[in-house]
């Protein structure tokens, strides 16, 4: 089978409200769970063929954001289209374009209590892309009992699986959402390098929803922030990099080049400071820093995610 262009996607002014809901306890008594506006009139575009990283703090709107992409849900207002070649279409019960999108949630949608191979047969049927093969070697990579049932795993087992179904998909939108969260330290960096090297020999475009930005940013290509349900930026991953500057060195040197600039992290470790701050710096003062024993450099993407979501940010 041909493999199918990577699909890009664009949200348009969408806002997801929930409603209220109530349910009752065993005693009977009624518990209201209130409403909420998940998203709020967003606008951004998914790159066809890159890895994006969605990035946002707990209850941001990152799950809400990517069901909707996999049509498990419709905004409220606004529109959101996925597909392929600039073809991009309303993916609500259009089954050509939900089959080409793998949603793969932690611990994922499987069949709890039937053998693991049963799930994997499932989403054979399902992906028209669907790469047996490479099921396998994830299988084995991870040692996922096959003969087990989802519900005998471990949560590590679990999440594994979750990320062997998304690779194997090979869906031209293949969708990751915080599907790490049960695996160790080891499984966590296997699956990175899997999917680094699975996107390489088979581009397609990849979702990676996160807030570990430290141990994931390496992956992304794109990134999208959200925070309380907005879009705070949506840029090329190294654009995003070049919004900070890191200098280390001697600390009062570092504390006098650093004067008068924003200051998103300090550190500092006996008479040596690293210090980032907001913006760049010119050739020359980087030059003068470097006389005086200071490196100057590119920052990582996690001090810039705390600062642009802290609370204080908030407008
Ligand atoms: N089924 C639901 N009913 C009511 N409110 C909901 C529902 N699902 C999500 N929400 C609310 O919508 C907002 C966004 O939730 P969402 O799960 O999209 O965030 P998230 O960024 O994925 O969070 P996390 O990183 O904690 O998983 C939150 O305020 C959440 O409480």
């Amino acid at each position: 089978m041909t493999a199918l262009p990577p699909f890009g996607a664009r949200f348009e002014n969408v806002t997801v409200t929930y409603p209220r809901s109530w349910s009752a306890d065993a005693n009977g008594a009624v518990h209201r769970t209130p409403g909420a506006t998940a998203l709020d009139g967003i606008t951004c575009d998914i790159p066809a063929g890159q890895i994006t990283g969605l990035l946002g703090r707990n209850g941001a709107g990152k799950s809400t954001m990517l069901g909707l992409l996999a049509a498990f849900r419709r905004p409220t207002h606004g529109s959101v289209v996925v597909g392929a070649g600039g073809d991009l279409r309303d993916p609500w019960e259009d089954a050509a374009l939900t089959s080409a999108v793998q949603f793969v949630q932690d611990g994922g949608d499987v069949f709890a209590d039937q053998k693991c191979a049963d799930t994997l047969a499932y989403y054979a049927d399902l992906r028209p892309e669907w790469d047996a093969g490479r099921a396998a070697e994830l299988l084995d990579l991870f040692e996922i009992p096959v003969r087990k049932k989802p519900a005998a795993l471990s949560r590590g087992k679990r999440s594994a699986l979750a990320a062997t179904i998304g690779l194997a998909s090979r869906a031209p939108l293949t969708i990751f959402d915080e599907v790490y969260l049960g695996m160790d330290t080891p499984t966590r960096h296997a699956f990175y390098d899997a999917l680094l090297a699975d996107y390489a020999a088979h581009p397609r475009t990849i979702i990676l929803s996160s807030h570990l930005v430290a141990e994931t940013e390496r992956l992304f290509e794109h990134v999208v922030l959200v925070d309380a349900g907005r879009v705070l930026l949506a840029e090329p991953a190294d654009e995003l990099r070049s919004r900070a500057t890191a200098l280390t060195g001697p600390a009062s040197a570092v504390d006098r080049l650093t004067h008068g600039r924003e200051v998103l992290d300090r550190q500092e470790l006996g008479a040596t400071a690293m210090v980032t701050v907001l913006g760049t710096m010119p050739d020359d003062a980087a030059r003068a820093a470097a006389a005086e024993g200071v490196t100057v450099g590119g920052v990582g993407l996690e001090s810039l995610f705390v600062h642009l979501t802290r609370k204080e940010a908030r407008r």
